[in-house]
């Protein structure tokens, strides 16, 4: 169950989070014609508070309307100030961050028309996604049934509320199965990403990543390219194959909740020594030092807020 905050933020207004509701004959409802945001805030060392590339985050909310032909009745800028806002107003140091847009009541059918674009931005304290041992030990995966959305079927750049039908199908049936989490394929076969992650590798010395065809374009697994290049590792955008993954060295999933998070089995193979692996912890602890503001070089990511 979610943690309850004081106030969600709703097309403008600060309302008691139990009173952010919507009509059953809500369109997205029906539809999944929806735009929405995972985005993390974390405590720093020197007390102030940090939200990760809130900027980057807010682009891509925006650019995911513009694919799915929404318009948001706010600027950029105004959306940015009010996750700040209420983050301030909630007295979250540190926690989640949900804004949504989406086609609200009016019209039914397939056809938005002119129903209105109701957006909200809901925070509240979240650990680790996918548990906290998975983060020091790693977790076991399993490759779906279920492939990754067709590039012409759903718009993957889109992080789209439509296409977590696809991330549920798969992550219930993984669950099902006894595994933490499902490993996506592409319609051609070659490896996609997870229910709610990107996915990395490492193979002899060599990072290698999905590149951004069936996949969301990860602000994680942009930040983790940067710092790994910054680091002095090789980094490519290959498509690569489940067998590939088998033999990998190390193998990791990232996302703002999964952060970054070990593959110790894939389809009960063993990846590597079945642990996370050097450059992995390597990547986890820069990852960790940059989010929270002990590493200056990449301060620029950061937005800083007091409560
Ligand atoms: C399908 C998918 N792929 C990759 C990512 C990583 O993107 P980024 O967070 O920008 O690095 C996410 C984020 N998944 C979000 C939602 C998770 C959820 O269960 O809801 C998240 O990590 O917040 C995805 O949903």
């Amino acid at each position: 169950m979610v943690q309850k905050s004081e106030t969600i933020w709703f097309d403008g207004k600060q309302v008691p989070w139990d009173e952010a509701n919507v009509h059953v004959l809500t369109h997205a409802l029906h539809y999944g014609v929806g735009v929405f945001e995972g985005i993390r805030a974390y405590r720093c060392a020197d007390g102030s508070s940090a939200v990760f590339r809130l900027r980057e985050h807010v682009q891509r909310l925006f650019s995911s309307a513009k694919i799915l032909r929404m318009e948001i009745p706010f600027t950029e800028d105004a959306i940015f100030d009010a996750i700040v806002e209420t983050l301030q107003r909630n007295r979250l140091a540190e926690g989640y961050i949900r804004p949504l847009s989406f086609v609200g009541a009016g019209a039914m059918g397939v056809y938005p028309g002119d129903n209105p674009v109701q957006t909200i931005i809901a925070v509240w304290p979240w650990g680790a996604y996918l548990g906290a041992e998975a983060l020091e030990k790693g977790i076991r995966v399993k490759t779906s049934s279920f492939a990754r959305h067709h590039v012409n079927a759903m718009m993957t750049k889109a992080k789209a509320s439509g296409n977590y039908v696809n991330s549920v199908l798969a992550k219930m049936e993984a669950k099902a199965d006894g595994y933490d989490e499902a490993l996506m394929l592409d319609v051609s076969g070659f490896v996609s990403e997870a229910t709610g992650e990107n996915i990395f590798m490492v193979r002899n010395g060599v990072i290698k990543t999905t590149p951004l065809t069936s996949i969301l374009d990860g602000i994680t697994r942009n930040s983790l390219m940067t710092l790994a290049r910054d680091l002095g590792y090789e980094v490519v955008e290959q498509q690569f194959t489940r067998d590939e993954l088998y033999v990998a060295d190390e193998a990791f999933f990232c996302g703002t909740a999964a952060e970054v998070t070990p593959i110790r089995e894939v389809d009960r193979r063993v990846i590597g020594k079945g642990s996370a692996g050097p450059v992995t912890k390597h990547l986890q602890q820069e990852y960790f030092k940059a989010v929270k503001g002990d590493n200056p070089s990449y301060d620029h990511w950061l937005h800083r807020y007091a409560l």
